[in-house]
């Protein structure tokens, strides 16, 4: 066997320090800078030593869900309450246990280095840096319908009856808090559902995630949400312009709360962003990237990365949930449409050997909803690529799925990461200053379809890149090199 797996782990470096309170890695970041010069493209390396603090304290951390009441919120509370108390039910092929799988945290791995005789050293993912455990999260929120979190579940139709049954006395003690509904933002068919218009948990800190139904764009207006000026003045003046959306994340901003968007409603906008980046408050979105899309950015980097060229991408969906109810609505589906579409561009876009300026593949989504089938997504997908001397060769998925079963571990995800991200800062050679992440956390971008990046950096899709992207930050904390996959110490003739 190539690998081995290790709990814990130590760095023995002279470049990485543990004091009770913190890890201090003194890290060297290499790139390279480009451009052009006569023509010619000129390629320079360049290395940037920083100074990485990373806080060990591990908070008590609420998660506030926007939507508890959903097939998301119900599931990723009842995941961490059946984790938590080690629930285990019976289904038709026997005992089930639970767990985290899906949650890259809690159920993937780290390679940190090979042993003498090359075996591959892994770690757990959660245990690279000292992170939130979701069994330790302590879960709240809002919805627009009044029940309580025994009735939603049930009404969900996502876990085995056997676990529901367990799980009624916990749920049963959550009851959402009444919100705020505009019906003009979600579909007319919510309407029937909407009956539902900080301090004993004693948290160390809270993240508020929208799980709520995907909502119509918002308008962006001169003068009404085009800067956080207009938008709180629009705000005061009770415009009805302001979704549910971007009012929750107005309110954690203001309360210097991280706010994820869950959908693919465009949540941020201008102004939003520009009180987010004013106060410094981590926000991240859009839209989870769970099942369709996820299989989406790795198919099209594989085929492009490949030098295959990718002509036809029909993605085709049927689901019955409330979620699948709510994108039966044409400007609710044209909301999801836009970030299942999304995904691609920057794969596209970097090969210009297959691709001329603006061109693209045909891209067609398809969702409709079938009540019958539940939560259960029925998803179709049709990839066709030009290959060698005017081949061709068509990839076709068939991919069911429970789509809450897939989102609720993002959403532990998301919350886990946004709250490591907050406790690590970085102190550039030459400067006196820590800083922090810039408060549009791109390194989120792994769970969203349609990642928000800072101004400066560019939307990465593909999915390992992002990946590696989290993974070498983290290993960069405790004073490691990124993952080179190299391994030149075992392929060298000597
Ligand atoms: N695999 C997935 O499930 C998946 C993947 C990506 C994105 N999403 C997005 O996540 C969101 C939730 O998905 P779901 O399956 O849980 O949907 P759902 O319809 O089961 O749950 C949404 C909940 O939001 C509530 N709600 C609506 N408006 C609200 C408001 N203003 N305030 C508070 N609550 C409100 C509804 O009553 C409902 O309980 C959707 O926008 C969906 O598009 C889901
Ligand atoms: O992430 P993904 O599986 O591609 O996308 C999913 C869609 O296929 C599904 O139709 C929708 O209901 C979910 O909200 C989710 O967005």
């Amino acid at each position: 066997m190539s690998a081995q797996m290790f709990e814990k782990f130590r760095v023995n470096s002279p470049n990485v320090k543990y004091t009770e309170t913190e890890i201090l890695s003194n890290y060297t970041y290499n790139t390279s800078k480009t451009k052009v010069v006569n023509g010619e493209l000129v390629v320079e390396p360049v290395s940037t030593k920083y100074t990485i603090k990373t806080e060990r304290t591990v908070p008590k951390l609420g998660v506030m869900i926007v939507g508890l009441g959903g097939n998301n919120g119900t599931t990723v509370v009842a995941g961490t309450i059946a984790n938590r108390e080690g629930l285990c039910w019976n289904t038709k092929s026997g005992l089930q246990k639970p767990n985290y799988y899906g949650s890259v945290v809690m159920s993937s791995t780290v390679k940190l280095g090979s042993d003498e005789n090359g075996k591959d050293s892994y770690v757990p993912f959660q245990n690279i840096l000292p992170m939130v455990h979701p069994n330790d999260i302590v879960f709240g929120g809002w919805d627009i319908n009044s029940a309580d979190l025994a009735e939603a579940m049930q009404r969900a139709q996502v876990l085995d009856h056997d676990l529901q049954v367990q799980l009624i006395p916990h749920m049963k003690q959550i009851r959402p808090l009444p919100s705020i509904y505009f019906p003009d933002f979600i579909a007319a068919n919510q309407k029937d559902r909407a009956n539902n218009f900080k301090e004993s948990n004693k948290l160390d800190k809270v993240i508020v995630c929208w799980s709520a139904n995907t909502e119509r764009f918002s308008n962006i207006v001169p003068g009404l949400n085009d800067t956080w000026a207009n938008l709180e003045a629009a705000i005061a003046r009770g415009e009805e312009e302001i979704s549910p959306s971007t009012l929750f994340a107005i309110a954690s901003i203001l309360e210097n709360t991280p706010y994820i968007n869950g959908s693919p409603q465009n949540t941020f906008v201008p102004g939003a962003l520009e009180l987010a980046v004013q106060r410094n408050v981590t926000i991240g979105g859009d839209d989870f990237k769970t099942g369709q899309t996820k299989i989406k950015s790795v198919l099209t980097d594989f085929l492009v990365s490949a030098g295959l060229k990718p002509v036809s991408i029909v993605s085709y969906n049927h689901l019955g949930n409330n979620d699948g109810k709510n994108l039966s609505a044409p400007q609710q589906f044209r909301s999801k449409e836009i970030t299942k579409s999304n995904v691609v561009d920057d794969m596209i876009e970097s090969n210009a050997i297959l691709y001329k300026e603006g061109e693209h593949p045909d891209h067609v989504i398809v969702i409709k909803y079938v009540p019958y089938v539940g939560d259960s997504k029925r998803a179709m997908d049709e990839y066709t690529s030009q290959i060698f001397m005017g081949g061709h060769n068509t990839l076709v998925i068939h991919n069911t799925c429970e789509d809450s079963l897939l989102a609720a571990p993002i959403i532990l995800d998301l919350c886990i990461l946004a709250e490591i991200s907050s406790r690590i800062t970085m102190k550039p050679e030459g400067s006196e200053e820590f800083v922090t992440f810039h408060p549009i956390l791109s390194l989120l971008s792994y769970l969203l379809k349609a990642p928000l990046v800072p101004e400066k950096a560019n939307v990465v899709n593909a999915l390992f890149k992002q990946r590696n992207g989290i993974l070498s930050t983290f290993k960069a904390c405790v004073g490691l090199q990124p993952e080179n996959d190299m391994s030149l110490e075992k392929i060298l003739f000597q």
